[in-house]
Order: C-alpha cells, then structure tokens, then sequence
C-alpha cells in the first residue's frame, strides 16, 4: 500500500467556474479512519470542494486521490421523498444493494434503530417528522448503502442547539462504530473543534488553505471547557481570525 492509498489526498486544486476562480490551490490530507473539517466563509467554495471529492464535479487542475469505495454525501436539506415513509426512503436506498428485497424492510427498521428513531417512527411521512428526526432518516439512508467515506455538507446548521449536539455525538460515533472517514463542511468553529481530527481553514474565494490544525483530545473528553478554550486558541492565530473574519464568530454558546 503506497504512501497516497491510506486515505483522502488532495493536491494543487484550483477551479474556476467560467472566469471566476473558486478555488485557488488546495492542498491536504486525511488519514482513513478521521473526521476532517472544511470551515471557511461563505461562498468560498467549501461545497464545490466537497462535490469534487465525491466526484460529482471535476477540478479545472490538481488531483484528487482516494482509495475509498463508497463515498455518501448528506446535505443540510435531508431530501427525503415526501410520499415515502421513513423505513420506505432508507429500502429505496437499498435497492440494487447486495442485500436481497425481502430484507429491504427489516435492514430499514434496523438502521432507524441504528440512529436513534422508535419502531413507529418507521410508518411516519417525512411531515410527520420533526427536523432532526428527518435528519436522522438521512442518516441512516446514506449508511444503507454501506459507505466508507461520509461526505456532510453542513448537514446540522438547519438545527437547534440541543438537536445539533445530540447530532454531533451520534455522527461521531457512527463513524467510529462503523470504521468510516469524513469530511465535515461547518460555518461554526465550535462544531469543527468538537467533531474533527482535522481541521481545515480555508480563506475567502479564491479559497486557499488558510491553517490546518488537528485535534488530538479524545472525542469523549472535549467537553464546553475545551471547546472554548481551544476556539479562542484558534482565533489567536492570525491566518485563522483573518480567514474566518472573526467579528462574525462570536464566542457564544459552543454548539
Ligand atoms: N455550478 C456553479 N456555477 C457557477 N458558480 C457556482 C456554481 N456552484 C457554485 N458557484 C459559485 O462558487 C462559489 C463557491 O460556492 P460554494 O457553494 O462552493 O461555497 P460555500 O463555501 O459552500 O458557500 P456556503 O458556505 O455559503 O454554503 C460561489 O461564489 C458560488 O456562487
């Protein structure tokens, strides 16, 4: 196994949407096994970097290389199909998996399970489920399909404080449960310092790598204490405070 096969590698990528550059020259890396973390502003291009490494769109220059088999995407928005129910939308996912039809609804039920929503939750249309419950749905449909790489584009931001951090702590911990890597886009540096190993800052568009910083604290030990205390830390760092123009940040209650 060479040095580029043990994860995500990204290399030089530049791209242009006609004759507006996005991304300038981005550079990084992410073991197989971490959570990574894309923060940068508004309109940077932290989506257009995403959609690239799930190969939904193609760099104008530079590499992107990954040995990964699987990569699933999950969107702020959880796209559930309105007249599908909740254990409907996830057996949708599975066909054409190697799971046979018959098992479609069982699979369902138990990956509903896997993230937290009752037995009758199963029956519900997505109207009938609250934001975070149809969160979870999307949740446990992109994981029907057995990804290794999970691709989350701000998939918490439409969540309030609580809903987000329970949020938190069940992605990070399908992610060690089922052995997966991951790349988090967050406008909120508070998220990225308790969910990532990697934190990656990218600055205003042209986006370039601003800081990479990583996080070595075990999950379950990054309580309110260290999460502030690491963000102000972060902020101290000029490239960081200028990319993320702090004035906007605010130090508020870390979700
Ligand atoms: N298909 C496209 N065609 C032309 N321009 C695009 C396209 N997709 C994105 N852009 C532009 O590229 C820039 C980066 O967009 P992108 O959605 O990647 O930023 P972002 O950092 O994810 O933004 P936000 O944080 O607001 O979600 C923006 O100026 C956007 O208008």
């Amino acid at each position: 196994m060479n040095a580029l096969s043990s994860g995500l590698t990204v290399t030089g990528l530049r791209h242009a949407f006609g004759p507006h550059d996005v991304l300038a020259d981005i550079s990084f890396n992410l073991p197989r096994g971490r959570i990574g973390c894309l923060i940068g502003p508004s309109g940077c291009g932290k989506s257009t970097l995403l959609a690239m490494i799930g190969a939904l769109a193609h760099p104008t220059h530079g590499h992107i290389h990954h040995d990964f088999r699987h990569p699933v995407f999950v969107f702020q928005d959880p796209c559930l199909l309105p007249w599908r129910n909740a254990a409907d939308n996830i057996a949708f996912a599975l066909k054409g998996s190697r799971i046979e039809r018959r098992q479609h609804q069982q699979r369902a039920c138990d990956l509903l399970r896997v993230v937290g929503l009752e037995p009758d939750d199963a029956g519900k249309f997505p109207h009938e489920l609250s934001g975070g419950m149809r969160q979870r749905v999307a949740l446990a449909r992109a994981l029907a399909v057995e990804p290794d790489l999970l691709l989350l584009d701000e998939p918490f931001s439409a969540l309030d404080v609580g809903l987000r951090r329970q949020m938190q702590a069940l992605v990070r911990r399908l992610i060690s449960e089922h052995g997966l890597t991951a790349l988090l886009v967050t406008h909120d540096l508070a998220e990225a310092v308790r969910m990532a190993d990697r934190i990656l800052v990218l600055t205003a568009k042209p986006a370039r790598l601003a800081a990479g910083h990583d996080i070595a604290r075990p999950f379950a030990q990054r309580d309110d204490g260290f999460v502030h205390a690491e963000v102000g830390r972060l902020l101290a760092n000029p490239a960081i405070a200028a990319a993320l123009a702090v004035e906007d940040m605010g130090h508020g209650e870390p979700t």
